[in-house]
Order: C-alpha cells, then sequence, then structure tokens
C-alpha cells in the first residue's frame, strides 16, 4: 500500500533557502507543498501542514516555533541563533508534545556536518585550532551557526580529553584582529560578494597544520538533508539538534 505524502509547510519561503525548500519539496514524490508562507504572512495560513521547515531569522524562528509546538506540528529548523537558553525552552515545550520532533541543524550540506564530525575527531590532538566562515554579504548573523557548533564541539571534544587551549602570545592591536572566541576556539567572519557558505577549521601543532575546508557552491547541497529531516522528524520526537544526529555517522 503507498503511504500518503507528508504534507509540507515552509516558512521564509521568498528567501534564498526556503525558495530553494519550496522547489525541493515540489520535487519529491513522497512530499506534498501545502503552504509557504514569509514574513507578515499569518502562520493560519499553515493549514494542515504535518511538518514546517523554518529558513527566516534569528529573531523571528522562536515566535514561529512556539506556534508550531502549539498547534501539534513537527519542524526542521535551518535558521540560526540558536543559543542554550532558547533550546532549554524547546525542551520545555516539548516536554508536554511527547509526540512532536523538533530537528534543528545549523548545517544541512552533508559536508559541512563530515567537516565538524573530523574537526571533533581531530580536536584531542591538538590544543590550538581556530575556524575561519565565509559568507555571501547578505547573511544577516557573524559568526555563523556552523561555525559557533563547530567551535562548542571542538571545545567540548578538547576538555573531554582534558586539553587545554594552547598557548597564544599575540596582543591584538585592533579591536577584533583575533576574531571571537568560543569555548576557547578563535572564529572569524568573511563576507564577501559571490560566496555562498563556507568553512575551515585549521589546527596547528609540532611543526605541522592541519586544515580541513568545506564549501557549499550553490543552496542545493542543502536539500538532501532538509528532505532527510522532513522524513525522519515525524517519528523523532523530542528536539534534536545537529544533522550528524540523523544521519548514520
Ligand atoms: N542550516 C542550514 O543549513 C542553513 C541555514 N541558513 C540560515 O537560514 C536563515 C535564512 O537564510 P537565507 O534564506 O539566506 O535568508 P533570506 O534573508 O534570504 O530569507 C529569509 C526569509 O525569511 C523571511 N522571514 C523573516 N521573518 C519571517 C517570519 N516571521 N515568518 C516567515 N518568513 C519570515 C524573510 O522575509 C525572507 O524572505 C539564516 O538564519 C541562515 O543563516 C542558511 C543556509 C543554510
Ligand atoms: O546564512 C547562510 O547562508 C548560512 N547559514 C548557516 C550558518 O550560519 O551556519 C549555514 C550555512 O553556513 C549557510
Amino acid at each position: 500500500m503507498t503511504e500518503s505524502p507528508i504534507r509540507v509547510g515552509v516558512l521564509g519561503a521568498r528567501g534564498r533557502m526556503g525558495a530553494t525548500v519550496v522547489q525541493a519539496v515540489e520535487g519529491a514524490e513522497d512530499l506534498r507543498l501545502v503552504a509557504a508562507l514569509d514574513a507578515g504572512e499569518d502562520l493560519a495560513g499553515l493549514g494542515d501542514a504535518q511538518v514546517v521547515v523554518d529558513f527566516t531569522h534569528p529573531d523571528a524562528v522562536m515566535g514561529s516555533l512556539r506556534h508550531l509546538i502549539g498547534h501539534g506540528v513537527h519542524a526542521v529548523v535551518g535558521t540560526t541563533g540558536f543559543t542554550e537558553q532558547r533550546l532549554a525552552e524547546l525542551r520545555g515545550l516539548l516536554a508536554a508534545k511527547p509526540e512532536l520532533g523538533v530537528l534543528i541543524a545549523p548545517n544541512f550540506a552533508l559536508g559541512a556536518v563530515l567537516a565538524m564530525r573530523f574537526a571533533t575527531q581531530a580536536a584531542r590532538f591538538y590544543p590550538s585550532a581556530e575556524v575561519v566562515e565565509l559568507h555571501h554579504n547578505r547573511k544577516a548573523d557573524a559568526p555563523s551557526g556552523t561555525a559557533a557548533h563547530t567551535a562548542r564541539m571542538i571545545g567540548a571534544a578538547r576538555a573531554e580529553a582534558g586539553l587545554a587551549p594552547g598557548p597564544d602570545a599575540t596582543t591584538s592591536e585592533v579591536d577584533g584582529a583575533r576574531g571571537a572566541e568560543i569555548d576557547g576556539v578563535r572564529v572569524h567572519s568573511v563576507r564577501l560578494p559571490g560566496l555562498v557558505a563556507h568553512e575551515e577549521i585549521m589546527f596547528g601543532g609540532e611543526g605541522e597544520t592541519l586544515t580541513i575546508r568545506h564549501d557549499s557552491i550553490d543552496r542545493s547541497s542543502f536539500m538532501p538533508g532538509v528532505l532527510l529531516g522532513v522524513r525522519t522528524v515525524v517519528s523523532r520526537p523530542g528536539l534534536t539538534v545537529g544533522l550528524e544526529n540523523v544521519l548514520d555517522l
């Protein structure tokens, strides 16, 4: 017997990512696009969507998630800006809806997820690491959600191995010259037209460096991960953070 298609709504549908998601959902036989909303449109327009994909703005996403959870709609979220405080609030809301799933992924591209995994593996061998993320100049936030997530993963892997961040004798002559510091890892943001989404994770050790680099050269790179998220979130209750938890890595 053929299963009914999953009914999908998209928030941020006129944006760079949202428009790409709309196309990807329309092209998938097992999914049916039932709503495509953008800023200013009433969330009631999501109709009978079972799963909503959100690629909007860090300032907007929590309001939408409160609505979705309150109405029993699963969510797949690519929007950035998730702090521990925000995640704790979502866990609290989901506790009252044990059947509901929310997947938040800082990056839906397979290569980016693998790069973070490889960086986590390398972290315990290298006390010194820096992350450089490079994006298009219309990006709303800095550093990227991916870079922040990567830095936290490196910090956690180091802490687990009992490794302190390596020495750094440099004094900054200009504010920001050494980037931002997240969990003991320096993070640098580049914004240029022509770029899409790129990340380098650099490790330094005795007489050597190791660089792990990922490039999304087209937004289609995020679509297999987004569609996988839509297909799995309906049977994955609770809050999942990171596509690595869904992929069989
Ligand atoms: N997790 C991932 O793999 C990826 C995440 N992103 C993130 O996704 C977000 C969106 O990125 P882009 O598509 O490049 O931005 P964009 O600015 O092109 O699109 C955002 C869209 O959301 C709309 N919007 C804003 N508030 C809204 C609301 N309350 N309800 C409905 N729509 C609303 C805007 O009008 C706009 O059309 C950013 O946070 C970005 O960092 C982007 C690419 C990949
Ligand atoms: O805004 C973007 O473009 C991207 N945002 C996400 C992030 O901040 O990490 C994912 C990817 O880097 C593209």
